[in-house]
């Protein structure tokens, strides 16, 4: 079998958007001074499909959620030529091949995240030329449905979040995340919010269901040593990328301080990142995301690192890629899950711009044996509401 063409295609919503309100999640640009629209380059409001075409007439579908316009332009002029009349069969041989020839400059980053979208399709692909899904390919099943968590619970008025908590534990959720409002720039009154939050969803939820911190890198070293002992007492499973993603020592300090996990890596690329991450003990939870981390090529790597570290790897976002590593992967206990919503920070963009994901169904989600590859395919309903770069 043999690659024929490689289509890249940038999607950009155009569609009805919720508006971001102050506070809703700290970031890492809180610290600046200006603090108009903050989250604003890191919300996902476009995306990167990568369609393999072979010459026996498969085509596998990948995908890249960073910089999509930048990831097209990267696979069209220098991924592509590399792996046109090449087998995919050959997948290590080829992830090498893209990894190697932009080792200048693509470790880490967009770079990085332009491999993942090629890789995913590989894989697709490799399912659908054995008529098997993804998973099988992996390893086969390691559990018999996937326990997920409820991602959202941006920082809104408490009575919201709570209602928003209420929804989830309806719907079977076992778990769930939520996000900080409040940085260090905020001072005591918004540490002070920050842990009303987390007491308002505690008292909803109670104790016996995971409850997940969110920090999307919008604290520092210091604002977060004083934080975590006084978020002892809501037993969080974890505090979720309290730093700057290269604030390794930072990571390290954290995690030894309490008795509260601190999780990372959705910032983080390759086995070689998580290698380091992993022998420094800088963090208690692996959440790499494949269409970042070097597609599933990389991320399997990781998963055996991790699983001889004791370390769980939860990753970030559900998504097909994800969901079939985590099925096949012992060292993987649950996934997370983004409630299908109008598109608001863009994680819901996925449910619009492509069908197949399975829903959970009371707090569980499951893959189908009988699916072949990963399952995904492009949902075409909502194309008129996107602007579409060839
Ligand atoms: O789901 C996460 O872990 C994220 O970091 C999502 C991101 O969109 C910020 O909430
Ligand atoms: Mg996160």
């Amino acid at each position: 079998m043999k690659i024929t063409n490689v289509r890249t295609r940038v999607f950009e919503w155009k569609g009805h958007t919720v508006p971001p309100t102050a506070n809703f999640c700290s970031n890492a640009m809180d610290e600046l001074w200006d603090k108009s629209d903050s989250m604003g380059t890191f919300r996902f409001h476009g995306w990167t499909t990568v369609e393999i075409e072979t010459d026996t007439g498969l085509v596998g579908l990948g995908n890249v959620a960073l910089a999509p316009r930048i990831a097209k332009a990267i696979i069209d002029q220098y991924l592509t030529p590399l792996i046109l009349n090449q087998d995919p069969f050959d997948y290590e041989y080829l992830w090498q091949r893209m990894y190697r020839s932009t080792h200048a400059w693509g470790r880490k980053g967009i770079g990085m995240a332009a491999i993942s979208g090629v890789d995913i399709a590989i894989w697709d692909i490799l399912g659908k030329a054995t008529g098997k899904p993804v998973f099988k390919l992996l390893g086969g099943r390691t559990k018999d449905k996937i326990p997920c968590y409820a991602s959202k619970l941006y920082r809104t008025d408490l009575n919201e979040m709570q209602r928003e908590a209420q929804s989830y534990l309806d719907q079977g959720f076992k778990a769930m995340k939520m996000r900080f409002g409040y940085g260090p720039k905020d001072g005591p009154e918004g540490m002070r919010k920050n842990l009303d939050s987390v007491a308002a969803v505690r008292e909803v939820i109670g104790e016996d269901i995971d409850l997940m911190l969110e920090c999307y890198m919008g604290w520092n070293l210091e604002y977060a040593k004083r934080m975590l002992p006084r978020l002892e007492t809501y037993q969080p499973r974890w505090l979720e990328e309290p730093v700057l993603a290269d604030d390794i020592d930072g990571y390290v300090e954290l995690n030894q301080l309490t008795s509260i996990p601190i999780s990372g890596g959705e910032h983080e690329f390759t086995h070689y990142g998580f290698k380091q991450l992993l022998e420094k003990r800088a963090i208690s939870v692996v959440q790499y995301d494949t269409n970042r981390v070097g597609g599933i090529t990389a991320a399997r790597k990781i998963n055996a690192i991790a699983e001889a570290y004791s370390v769980p790897v939860i990753p970030h976002a559900g998504q097909m890629h994800n969901y079939h590593l985590t099925m096949a992967t012992l060292a993987s206990p649950m996934s997370e899950y983004f409630p299908v919503h109008d598109v608001e920070i863009g994680n819901e963009l996925f449910y619009y711009l492509f069908e197949g994901d399975p829903e959970p169904v009371n707090g569980f989600i499951d893959l189908d044996d009988n699916k072949p590859g990963l399952g995904l395919s492009l949902n075409t309903r909502y194309f008129d509401q996107f602007n579409i770069i060839e």
